[in-house]
This record gives C-alpha cells, sequence and structure tokens, in this order.
C-alpha cells in the first residue's frame, strides 16, 4: 500500500476505538494521535500499537507531540469535545464544542491545511460549520460523519423487528443528526426489497422512532458519555472510501450549495467519497412528506448556524 497517514485529534471513547479500528483492518500505514491530555495519548499508542502487533498489522500508531505532527496527513478525524450526558441534547454541547473545533482547526490550517478532516464532534452538523467557517476550506475537503452511523442503527432496529436479513439489510437516513433527523423507509431495503413492501406502517413508524432516539438510548444506559463502536466504525468507512478512492456512496454532513434547494447550511445527504473527499453530492427525489420533514430537520441546524454566526463568530 501507498503511505497513508490519519490523525485523530480527540483520543477518547471514538477517537481510541477509531485508531483500533484502522490499525486493525490495516486502512493506512500510519495512525497519529492526538489529544490534550498527554497521559491518554501515550497509554492509548502503546496499547493500540501493541494490539496492532500482535495482530500483525502493518499499520504504525504514533503520538503526536504537538501539532507538527499532523504534517503529512491524508485524513485529519475530529472527534475532540465533549460528549452529551443523560438529560442533555446533542445541541447543548453546541458553544463549548464550538471554541474546542476553532483550536483544533486553527491547528490543521497551519499543519495539515491539504487534508481532508472528517469531524465527528457534536452538534455535527453545527460542527462542520463552524471547521468550514474557521478554515476556508473548500466544502468537498471538510464533512462530517453520522449518516452512516443513523442508518446502521435503523438497519439495527429493522433486523430487531423483521427476524431476518442479517447483513442484507440497506437503511437510509438523511437531513441533521439530531433529534428532527430523517429515516426514509422508501429507500431502505432487505435483500433489494424495500421494507414498505415487508413491514406494517405501525412497526415502520416504531422503527423511525428508535432510530431517531438511538443516541439517546446508549446516553441513557451508558449514564456518563456516548456510543462509539458503530461511531467509530462508521468513520473508518469514510476513511477507507477517501484514501482508496473508492467513489463509495454513504450518507454524510456536507456544506449545501443549492442541493435539495439549501445552502449556506450543513446537512446530511449522500454522497460520494473519493480521494479529493465529497466528489458529488447526489439528490434523491424525495416525495412532498419526505421533503417537509427535510426541511424541519434543516432549519433545526440552521437554528444552531444563527447561535454561532450570533454568539461565536460575531464576537
Ligand atoms: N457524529 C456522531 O455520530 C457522533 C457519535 C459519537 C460521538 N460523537 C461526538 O464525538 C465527541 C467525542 O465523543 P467521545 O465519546 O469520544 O468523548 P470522550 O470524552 O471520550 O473524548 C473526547 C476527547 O476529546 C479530547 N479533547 C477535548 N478538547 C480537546 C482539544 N482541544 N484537542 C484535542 N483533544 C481534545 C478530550 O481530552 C477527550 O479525550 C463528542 O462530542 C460526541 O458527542 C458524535
Ligand atoms: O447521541 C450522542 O450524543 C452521540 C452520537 O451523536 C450518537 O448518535 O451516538
Amino acid at each position: 500500500m501507498i503511505n497513508k497517514k490519519v490523525s485523530i485529534i480527540g483520543v477518547g471513547h471514538v477517537g481510541s476505538t477509531l485508531a483500533y479500528t484502522l490499525a486493525h483492518k490495516a486502512v493506512c500505514t500510519e495512525v497519529v494521535l492526538k489529544d490534550i491530555r498527554e497521559n491518554i495519548v501515550q497509554a492509548m499508542t502503546l496499547d493500540i500499537s501493541q494490539s496492532a502487533n500482535a495482530a500483525k498489522s502493518h499499520t504504525v500508531v504514533k503520538a503526536a507531540k504537538d501539532g507538527k505532527d499532523l504534517e503529512n496527513s491524508d485524513i485529519v478525524v475530529i472527534t475532540a469535545g465533549i460528549p452529551r450526558k443523560p438529560g442533555m441534547s446533542r445541541d447543548d454541547l453546541l458553544l463549548t464544542n464550538a471554541k474546542i473545533m476553532q483550536g483544533v482547526i486553527e491547528d490543521i490550517k497551519k499543519y495539515a491545511s491539504n487534508a481532508i478532516i472528517i469531524i465527528v464532534s457534536n452538534p455535527l452538523d453545527a460542527m462542520v460549520y463552524t471547521a468550514l467557517k474557521t478554515s476556508g476550506f473548500p466544502r468537498r475537503q471538510v464533512l462530517g460523519m453520522a449518516g452512516i452511523l443513523d442508518s446502521a442503527r435503523m438497519s439495527h432496529f429493522i433486523l430487531e423487528k423483521i427476524g431476518f436479513g442479517a447483513g442484507q439489510i440497506e437503511s437510509s437516513v438523511m437531513g441533521g443528526h439530531g433529534d428532527a433527523m430523517v429515516p426514509l423507509p422508501k429507500y431502505s431495503t432487505v435483500a433489494g426489497v424495500p421494507i414498505p413492501e415487508l413491514l406494517s406502517e405501525k412497526d415502520i413508524n416504531e422503527i423511525i422512532e428508535k432510530t431517531k432516539n438511538g443516541g439517546l438510548q446508549i446516553v441513557k444506559l451508558l449514564e456518563s458519555g456516548s456510543a462509539y463502536y458503530a461511531p467509530a466504525y462508521a468513520t473508518s468507512l469514510m476513511v477507507e472510501a477517501i484514501l482508496n478512492n473508492k467513489k463509495k456512496i454513504y450518507p454524510c454532513a456536507v456544506y449545501l450549495e443549492g442541493e435539495y434547494g439549501y445552502k449556506d447550511v450543513v446537512g446530511g445527504v449522500p454522497v460520494m467519497l473519493g480521494s479529493t473527499g465529497v466528489e458529488k453530492v447526489i439528490e434523491l427525489n424525495l416525495n412532498e412528506e419526505e421533503k417537509n420533514l427535510f426541511k424541519k430537520s434543516i432549519s433545526s441546524v440552521e437554528t444552531l448556524i444563527n447561535v454561532l454566526e450570533e454568539k461565536f463568530f460575531n464576537i
């Protein structure tokens, strides 16, 4: 494999699980870990590198001493930021994580300005907006992970309801990664069969509600922090598609430039991922009901962006 370097900023639950996943799938030649908690970076680097050695993976895992160690990254994944606790919504993290995001982006601008940036920190769509605005990078270069995770959750709930088809379920969720996200039954299939042909409306509505609450369900059970295995695996798929120029279609959070009738806002839509990042935005032919749900979801992201513009960027 040609040398490929992925840096991860924020080595908490999601960041460390992603590093472990990338090293074990041998997706890249080098993984660099950076966090403000230096002991954690050291500990995770040792532990993940030793596990990669046990697996005879050729991925080398290193700790970053400072921003300079981000140099020559092909991809930088940002998982830095606080997670929500029970009783909080993702939106409650807005101003705290925007401040963290701004600092992290300054480092990337200085040392890795050609890297594709994948954002994971919440509230996801508003963090992608913050990263774009702080960096001034083109939209193809800055995108967010959520759609693959939300779609995987929907597949899980379809499997739970239907009882067969494991590994053959494709689900589709669009919009912002918030309470108003839009699961799309029409575009969700079991072995190619759309779920409206397999399940009753009542069952589908139940799946939709469970999907929307999928993150919250885990937050409540964990009592401190949020999900990390599925988020990390979903992010690894985006990393793989970009590094290997796979031209895969995945739902990702991107800046909209007129697609679906929206601009100057970030939302989850199907995109094609290749070596230059977001290479194409796919426009689905949504019906009136789906359009209205998407509108509601996008307007909840716009509300957060307005808060950022008022209380964050204009001070
Ligand atoms: N997009 C999604 O679908 C999705 C999924 C899961 C988690 N998340 C979000 O990802 C973020 C991380 O979640 P987690 O569970 O890993 O949290 P965590 O608390 O386990 O880890 C966060 C890490 O960020 C580090 N950090 C804070 N400020 C930093 C800075 N300036 N530079 C470098 N590192 C810094 C912390 O030290 C910590 O190690 C949260 O905001 C969470 O809500 C998003
Ligand atoms: O739910 C959260 O706060 C974390 C993440 O966005 C998730 O969906 O798991």
